[in-house]
Parts: structure tokens; C-alpha cells; sequence
């Protein structure tokens, strides 16, 4: 069994804090982003460049000690088990550590963009969660990968559990100009994916978010029933939805977070790369390719769309009218 998903069944109250917007973060987002930029620093010479979710200033106030510790445990135990290593870090030194390489990203030059746990909801509900990581190069996503642990490897009939006899854990990468492939997360050779040839959204079925406090499951049925999509959605958290979009398990994404959010880029960044090198097309509500050279966050029409070029004309009009709707009604009331 892998270290994260012994962390995810371990997990235990004290091991998940809450953000400074609310959000949950957990010992194995600390954990994941320090393990990562580890071997990403290992790898890559020249300058370390990383936009990543998680830093150090929660744990560096009163009240933290704790959970540094079980970071510091964490990590030790891993790198042991792992044997590529041989180090181990002080409190302080995990504390620098999660800070390796911070960045803001931008329009020039490579920078790395980590989410070390995406979907942090799933992962402490035992459900679906992601490691995306992509590089930026001059603004532009030219690589991404995505560890999908609990994500069935051939497809998923029922999003949360496994079909009879399928392997669990997906692994999803891709290179611009090189298309998208999916592996098991112990090395079987990689598979080249595409996403599926639907044209008629009647045989159609969404993703979205599990969580409707991140987007908005009221928009998103209104746009399923304007194309005359008669699958209920599928809701899974995390990335893995664009994983899964991208072998073709589903024909359409949809993400309407609520008034007010920015998106992050290392939300997207993996994920969109996987899809549209699969053959897909990822834009914002309004039709526009998303921009990840603009430090991190996207600066978008809010909502994010993708699906085959088929479907993509009548989806995006679907959105539109489905968003008149929802604001005609708003300024009714
Ligand atoms: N109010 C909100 N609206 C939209 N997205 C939100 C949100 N609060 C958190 N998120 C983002 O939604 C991501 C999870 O998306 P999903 O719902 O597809 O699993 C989170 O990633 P993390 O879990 O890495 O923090 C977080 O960045
Ligand atoms: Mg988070
Ligand atoms: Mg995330
Ligand atoms: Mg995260």
C-alpha cells in the first residue's frame, strides 16, 4: 500500500487543520508537497521554480506543534520506506522545506505548479483525490501529471467504489504535442488515451464537483437539461474528474464555483493539459482558452467547461443560455 493511502485511512482529527479561508488541509498536503518538490528538485538543475498549494506560515504559529510533528514523522518514515534518500529533517528543516522554490509563477520563464492533494474533501471522506503536477513554460502548460490512488485504472462504472476486478489507481500524463497517456501507479506501460467521439449529448454524461460549495449543482443541471443530457451527473472530487474526462469514462466537464472565487492554477494546470492533449477542449463560460500566465490564479469568465470539439459549440451555448437564466431570475428577484 502506498504512504498516502495508509495516510488516508489513518488520518485522525488532529491531523486535518483548518485554512485560513476555511478550507481543510491536511498532514498529507504538507506531507505530498514536500515529498514532491523534493524529487523535483533532485531532477531539475538551474533554478527551482514552484507555485504550490500549501506554504509554512500556518505551521509557524502557536497552537501548530503538533501537527508539525506528525508531518515531521511523516515524512522521515516515507523517505526510509522510499530508500532513494538518505535524509531526514528537523522541524525546522520541514518548515523550509514546504517553502522550497515558492513562487508566484507568471508569463516568462518555467515554474512548476503543484496541488499535492487536490480534492483534500475526498481524501479525509475516503473518496477520490489527485497529485497534479505541471510545468508552466513561458506562460503555457507543456507538461502534466496526475496520481488518481483511489481512481479505478480502466474506467469508472461507479465513480466511488470499483467494478469487480479492476485495478485501483490511475496515473495520467501528458506532453504538449505528444498526447495523453494513463498508467497503473506501479509502473504498467502507459496507455495512450483519448476522449470520447460523442456527438449527440443525449448519450452524454457530466463530472463535476462532489462538494457544492465549489460549484454550483443547480447551474450545472440547468445546462445538462438545455443539452438534453439525461444522465445524472457524476460527482467526484478532485482532478481525477479531468483524468476520467480524458480516457472517455464521461463526454463533459463542468466547474461553476460561487460568487467571488478565483480559481488557482494548480487546480487546472495538470488536469487541462491531460485533457486537451486526449483531444479535448477546456475553456472558460465564455468560450476563451485559460490563461495560466498570470501568477496564481486564472483570471476567468467564472466557470470552466471541457468536452470533445464535438460537443463543444452546443455545450458552450448551453452555458450561455443557462447563465442568462440564472442572472435574469437573480435581478427578478
Ligand atoms: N468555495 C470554493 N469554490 C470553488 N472551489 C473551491 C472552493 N473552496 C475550495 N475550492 C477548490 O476546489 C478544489 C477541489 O475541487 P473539487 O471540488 O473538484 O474536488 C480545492 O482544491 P484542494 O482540495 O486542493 O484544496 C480548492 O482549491
Ligand atoms: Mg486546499
Ligand atoms: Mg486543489
Ligand atoms: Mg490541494
Amino acid at each position: 500500500m502506498g504512504e498516502e493511502e495508509t495516510v488516508q485511512q489513518n488520518i485522525v482529527h488532529s491531523g486535518i487543520q483548518s485554512k485560513a479561508d476555511k478550507s481543510p488541509v491536511t498532514v498529507a498536503d504538507y506531507g505530498s508537497q514536500i515529498l514532491v518538490s523534493l524529487a523535483l528538485m533532485m531532477e531539475v538543475s538551474g533554478p527551482f521554480s514552484l507555485v504550490a498549494e500549501e506554504d509554512s506560515e500556518e505551521l509557524r504559529k502557536d497552537g501548530a506543534e503538533e501537527i508539525l510533528e506528525e508531518i515531521t514523522d511523516l515524512v522521515n518514515e516515507t523517505l526510509v520506506d522510499d530508500g532513494s534518500y538518505s535524509m531526514s529533517f528537523s522541524k525546522e528543516g520541514i518548515l523550509s522545506a514546504i517553502d522550497n522554490g515558492k513562487s508566484e509563477g507568471g508569463p516568462t520563464g518555467q515554474h512548476w505548479v503543484l496541488d499535492p492533494i487536490d480534492g483534500t474533501k475526498g481524501f479525509v471522506r475516503g473518496d477520490q483525490y489527485a497529485i497534479a503536477l505541471a510545468l508552466l513554460d513561458e506562460g503555457k502548460v507543456v507538461l502534466g501529471v496526475l496520481a488518481c490512488p483511489n481512481l479505478p485504472l480502466s474506467s469508472i462504472s461507479n465513480p466511488n467504489g470499483s467494478s469487480s476486478g479492476d485495478r485501483i489507481g490511475a496515473l495520467f500524463s501528458a506532453t504538449i504535442g505528444c498526447g495523453a497517456e494513463v498508467e497503473s501507479l506501479d509502473g504498467s506501460p502507459p496507455q495512450k488515451i483519448s476522449v470520447c467521439s460523442i456527438d449527440n449529448p443525449v448519450n452524454a454524461s457530466f463530472f463535476e464537483s462532489y462538494e457544492s460549495a465549489h460549484s454550483m449543482h443547480d447551474l450545472t443541471s440547468s445546462i445538462a437539461e438545455k443539452l438534453g443530457v439525461q444522465a445524472p451527473p457524476v460527482r467526484i472530487d478532485s482532478q481525477a474528474k479531468y483524468g476520467a474526462l480524458a480516457r472517455g469514462d464521461g463526454a463533459i466537464y463542468l466547474r461553476f464555483p460561487h460568487k467571488g472565487y478565483r480559481e488557482k492554477i494548480w487546480d487546472h494546470a495538470a488536469g487541462s493539459i491531460v485533457v486537451t492533449e486526449a483531444g479535448g477542449i477546456v475553456t472558460d463560460a465564455a468560450g476563451n482558452n485559460l490563461d495560466f500566465s498570470q501568477g496564481r490564479f486564472l483570471d476567468l469568465d467564472t466557470g470552466i467547461i471541457a468536452t470533445n470539439t464535438q460537443l463543444m459549440p452546443s455545450l458552450l451555448k448551453a452555458v450561455q443560455d443557462a447563465i442568462k437564466e440564472k442572472n435574469h431570475a437573480a435581478s427578478l428577484l
